[in-house]
């Protein structure tokens, strides 16, 4: 069976598509009421990494009907200029989203800016007091690319109960946030990294495995149970038999696809998905600073009788 049209594939568009719509009717409704929902992309310094990630994002969120505006700051910025240009568009009101993409320059320390997003504002939940509510269970706005990792397997239908999940990768923005997802759903989640003595040992036992690390072809056939969903977050640009660049990830999908019974494509998996989400999270975001507002200047009546 060829790759294209084996149903195999875990295809993340239609998830995406989904994401999107629903996305557009509650952006409708807010713009209506008065409260348009714009999202802010930071990039600093080089971007080659990202620029896919925010020409898309720029495109689905006109879509949806969500304002997007790119701030690009060059790579000698400052952390402190940074920040104040953070400052400044969270006491924007225009504002409902910041997004920083990664990775920075060494000498910006990326945690320093991520806690400088407020966190009403923070749409990838990575202020640390966001990031804490997935350990509390509070699964509605999680980091992008983990939520749709976690989306790509609900596809399969598996149920998530006591599945047996095994990690490869533990960044703070995709393996360990999708640990904590899925043990909030009830799944066994073993968590492999550069130090796991054999990450094809553990890999072998997965139900489904998901793997984040930026090494083309890491996982191989032999290290997939027969049967398995393997979500493949891996971006990594190379230059293929017939010279040009080209996207893959980090799964040998040639060979696994022979032993999986789910695998996702790269592109075409996790990545629009992401997208989706980011725009999900910025609608979440958005009601968030609603309730704040309401609470805050809706006692107006209250006040006139006093
Ligand atoms: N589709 C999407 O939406 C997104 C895709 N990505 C892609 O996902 C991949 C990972 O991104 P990110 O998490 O940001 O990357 P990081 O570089 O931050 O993390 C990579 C992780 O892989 C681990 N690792 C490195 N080598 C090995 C190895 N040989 N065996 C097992 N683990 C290993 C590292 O462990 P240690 O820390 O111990 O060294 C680390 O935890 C990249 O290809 C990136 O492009 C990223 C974000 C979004
Ligand atoms: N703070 C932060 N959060 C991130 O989530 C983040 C980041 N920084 N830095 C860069 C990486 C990379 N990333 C991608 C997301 C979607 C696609 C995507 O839409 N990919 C399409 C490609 C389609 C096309 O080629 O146009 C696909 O896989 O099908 C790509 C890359 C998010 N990242």
């Amino acid at each position: 069976m060829s790759l294209s049209d084996d149903s195999r594939y875990l295809r993340g568009g239609p998830v995406a598509q989904r994401i999107i719509a629903s996305v557009r009717e509650d952006a409708a409704i807010a713009t209506a009421e008065g409260f348009p929902a714009k999202l802010i992309s930071i990039t600093v310094g080089d971007t080659a990494a990202v620029d896919v990630y925010v020409r898309n994002q720029r495109a689905k969120a006109a879509l949806a009907g969500i304002g997007f505006e790119e701030r690009r700051f060059p790579a000698d910025i400052t952390a402190g200029e940074l920040e104040a240009a953070i400052h400044g568009l969270n006491a924007d009101p225009r504002v409902t989203g910041i997004i920083i993409q990664r990775p920075v320059p060494v000498h910006i320390p990326i945690k320093t800016l991520q806690a400088a997003v407020h966190p009403l504002k923070d749409v990838e939940g990575m202020h640390p007091a966001s990031i804490g509510n997935i350990v509390y269970n509070q699964l509605d706005l999680a980091p992008c690319t983990a939520a749709a990792s976690v989306e790509l397997l609900r596809e399969t239908g598996l149920d998530l109960k006591g599945l047996e999940v095994v990690i490869v990768g533990h960044s703070e923005i995709v393996g360990k946030p999708i640990a904590f997802l899925l043990m909030s759903e009830g799944a066994t989640v073993t968590v492999c990294h550069h130090m796991t003595r054999s990450v094809a040992a553990h890999a072998r036992r997965a139900d489904a495995l998901f793997v984040a690390v930026g090494k083309p072809r890491l996982i191989k056939a032999d290290m997939v149970k027969p049967g398995a969903a393997v979500i493949d977050i891996g971006i990594n640009a190379e230059i293929g038999p017939d010279g040009e660049s080209r996207i893959v990830g980090d799964v040998d999908a040639e060979s696994v696809k022979h032993v999986a019974s789910w695998i996702t494509p790269v592109p075409g998996g996790v990545g629009p998905i992401t997208v989706a989400i980011l725009l999900r999270n910025t609608m979440v975001a958005l009601s968030r600073q609603r309730a704040r507002y309401q609470a805050t200047y809706g006692v107006v009546d209250k006040l006139a009788a006093e």
